[in-house]
């Protein structure tokens, strides 16, 4: 029997099983059968190296977003009319075959959107692209889900599910578990508030299924067997999701106050160009940049071209913001100037672990030749003190 075919069986004996106190453990440990394989599914197949088929898109810019959505939605339309990059649009289903990308200027910044084929139920099982598709959406830095506004609601859900099932959880966070697997020791469960969806023998049962007989678990929310084995699994991925209802010139006033009004949604028009400045917003303030503006030394700085970092991506403190700059300037730094919302005062002197805002400017101050690594101050200038109070005197530096 494949895979597909085993877990359809689990699914049914879990639909089966009626809810209560006494299946709770049966169908705890069926979950955690279903989880380990859709991992087993995830793997490449033998002798493939990923994506193929026109799928391989070199990443470009400061983040990358991709178009999700079943096929006909406006995927293609959005992408040319947000981009300028034409991809093929048409009335009938899977005009698009391949990952296109397209660049969106917003803010200073270049973010890489991808158009990619309509999804199907059934993708993350590997109906039509939807491994492909799904491994693209992986690799960005949010998801757009785009749905026709005129369409079931219902497909927001069959999306989410498809999503889930390949271990993408959308606009959520990491549960609150920490868990670590040992040599020795047993099994300690521990939590620091009561729990109401588990418990420990429930917990030993699921760990039993992954044949770990020595962990620390501590529950630090009160979280379900589903956060447990995403944690147990330990590879899903956390990712933004903006859901985008497209075609709303097609649906009554009423119906899209109704979609607007739902979380992370936007509603838009590509036939009457509506509301993309809401959408790029939108989009902007998900992916969580922060501009930074390199102020040279007695200088305006160059308010066109900032270094972008990302709380996701590296970080962004000072450090990754040197980093950014060079891989060897972080040696040469004697402290930077900052103005700017994360300074307290302007400029406030500030150390590589200060935070950065969103549109900074930083200038860098740094150590002088001499010294560089703490050396050199007083060694082998003992013949030549002179050139030691020489040192001393000099101003402190200008801004
Ligand atoms: N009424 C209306 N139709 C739209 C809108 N945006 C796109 N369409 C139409 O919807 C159809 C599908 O558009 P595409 O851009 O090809 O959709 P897609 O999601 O890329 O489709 P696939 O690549 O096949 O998955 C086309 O006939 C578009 O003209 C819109 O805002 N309103
Ligand atoms: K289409
Ligand atoms: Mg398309």
């Amino acid at each position: 029997m494949g895979i597909i075919e085993r877990i359809k069986e689990i699914e049914a004996e879990m639909a089966r099983t009626q809810k209560n106190k006494a299946t709770e453990y049966h169908l705890g440990q069926l979950k955690a059968k279903i989880a380990k394989l859709r991992t087993q599914l995830l793997e490449p197949p033998k002798g493939s190296s990923g994506a193929g088929d026109g799928f391989e898109v070199t990443k470009f810019g400061h983040g990358r977003v991709a178009l999700i959505g079943f096929p006909s939605v406006g995927k293609s339309t959005l992408l040319t009319m947000l981009t300028g990059t034409h991809s093929e649009a048409a009335s009938y289903e899977f005009t698009t075959l391949t990952c296109i990308p397209g660049i969106i200027h917003y803010n200073d910044t270049k973010i890489q959107l991808l158009d990619l084929p309509g999804i199907i139920e059934g993708a993350s099982e590997g109906k039509g692209r939807g491994r492909q598709v799904i491994a693209v959406s992986k690799s960005s830095d949010i998801v757009l889900m785009v749905l026709d506004a005129s369409k079931s609601e219902g497909h927001r859900q069959i999306l989410t599910k498809e999503l889930e099932s390949v271990g993408l959880r959308l606009n959520k966070k990491p549960p609150r578990i920490y868990f670590k697997k040992k040599k020795t020791g047993g099994i300690s469960f521990n939590s620091t508030l009561p729990l109401t969806h588990v418990d420990e023998k429930l917990c030993y049962q699921i760990l039993h299924e992954y044949k770990i007989h020595n962990a620390e678990v501590l529950f630090r929310e009160d979280a379900t067997v589903d956060d447990l084995i995403d944690v147990i699994e330990g590879n899903r991925k956390y990712m933004k999701c903006i859901y985008v209802y497209n075609k709303i010139d097609v649906i009554g006033i009423d119906d899209v106050d109704k979609l607007a009004r739902q979380p992370n949604s936007v509603v838009i028009s590509c036939n009457l160009k509506l509301n993309f400045d809401r959408l790029l917003a939108k989009m902007w303030e998900e992916m969580g940049l922060v501009r930074v503006y390199t102020k040279p030394q007695g200088q305006q700085p160059d308010f066109t071209d900032p270094v972008v970092l990302s709380t996701d991506r590296g970080g962004c403190m000072v450090e990754d913001f040197c980093n950014h700059i060079h891989r060897n300037l972080i040696k040469d730094v004697k402290y930077v100037l900052v103005w700017g919302t994360s300074a307290r005062h302007h400029p406030q002197h500030c150390g590589l672990g200060h935070s950065l805002h969103d549109e900074d400017m930083v200038q860098i101050v740094k150590r002088k030749e001499k010294e560089e690594g703490g050396r050199g101050r007083f060694k082998s200038h003992s013949t030549d003190p002179a050139r030691i109070s020489d040192r001393e005197k000099k101003a402190p530096l200008k801004t």
